[in-house]
């Protein structure tokens, strides 16, 4: 398997095409799962407060045998945190959990309208990165709306926008506005949560052509399109299988046989309404 190939972000720094999910990898079995996925290649670890497995991460990212500056751990701000100060001192909490010095790429997790504070806990954000406590700021199931404003109020344009993003959802309107401003796409959910996905004909056809898995045809799609999938898996095997996506090329055609799997969100996720404390 060939390394795990990296793109340039809008602030400069390097930023890997497809990561690891860490919603659920909790535990002495979660560590030993990150750890690895780390030592099959992988090199971004997406965690969350409200994952609740802080702790886990930074275990993982100090009992592996790559160096800490090889490594990018992101985490999110949840809606409680919401608020400039508020978000400065979640950062802190992150970076205590984590017993790093350091996070990579720190997100807003929802924009949570009811809240109103996003533009605030996004200068929060651009504070913490001056304080040196996080590298890449970024935000997390922001819709265009929310983004120009955060952009007309700071002129600070998030780094990354992380968006629930699979063949049922493939979101062709928010990825043109985030290459038109330079913001990097990652996916959530990647595999649908493998639910039906992975049997859809389509997906069975082409893994056969380019002598692949389903799963490997879905993620390939992903980073054809421009965007860091970070599918979640606790298992050795399938976590090789779901980083070796980069020794295939689909068609222009192809891609766009999957993209017409197009149904909708996985669940009710619309940033303007989903509410998560
Ligand atoms: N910002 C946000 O609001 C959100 C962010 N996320 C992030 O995105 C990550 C990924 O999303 P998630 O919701 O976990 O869903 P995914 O689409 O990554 O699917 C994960 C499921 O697919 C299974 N799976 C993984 N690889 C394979 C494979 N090769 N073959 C068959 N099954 C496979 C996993 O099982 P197994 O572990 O047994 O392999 C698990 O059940 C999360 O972990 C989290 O970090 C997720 C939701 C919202
Ligand atoms: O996992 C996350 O990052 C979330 O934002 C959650 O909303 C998660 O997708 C979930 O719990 C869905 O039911």
């Amino acid at each position: 398997m060939s390394a795990i190939p990296t793109v340039t972000l809008n602030d400069g720094a390097w930023f890997p095409e497809l990561g690891l999910g860490t919603y659920g990898l909790r535990g002495e079995e979660g560590i030993a799962a990150m750890v690895g996925a780390i030592g099959s290649g992988y090199r971004l670890l997406d965690t969350a407060v409200n994952y609740e497995n802080e702790r886990e991460v930074g275990e993982a990212v100090r009992r592996s045998d790559v160096d800490r500056g090889t490594l990018l751990v992101a985490s999110k701000i949840p809606g409680r945190h919401h608020g400039r100060q508020e978000a400065v001192d979640s950062v802190k909490g992150s970076l205590d959990r984590l017993g790093l010095d350091r996070i990579d790429l720190q997100l807003i997790h929802w924009p949570n309208p009811s809240v109103g504070k996003y533009v605030d806990t996004w200068r929060g954000l651009i504070e913490a990165r001056e304080l040196g406590l996080v590298r890449s700021i970024g935000v997390s199931n922001f819709t265009e709306d929310q983004l120009t404003e955060l952009i007309e109020e700071t002129g600070v344009v998030p780094a990354v926008n992380q968006v629930e993003l699979h063949p049922y959802f493939p979101q062709a309107k928010l990825r043109a506005f985030h290459a038109t401003h330079g913001i990097r796409t990652e996916s959530w959910s990647p595999l649908a949560k493998r639910s039906e996905l992975l049997t859809e004909q389509i997906l069975t056809e082409l893994a056969t052509v380019h002598d692949v898995t389903p799963t490997q045809v879905v993620l390939r799609w992903h980073t054809q399109l421009g965007s860091t999938p970070i599918p979640k898996s606790a298992d050795a095997d399938r976590q090789r299988e779901n980083a070796d996506v980069f020794g295939f090329t689909l068609t222009h055609d192809q891609l766009a046989a999957i993209s017409a799997l197009e149904r909708g969100r996985l669940w009710d996720g619309d940033p303007n309404t989903h509410e998560e404390m």
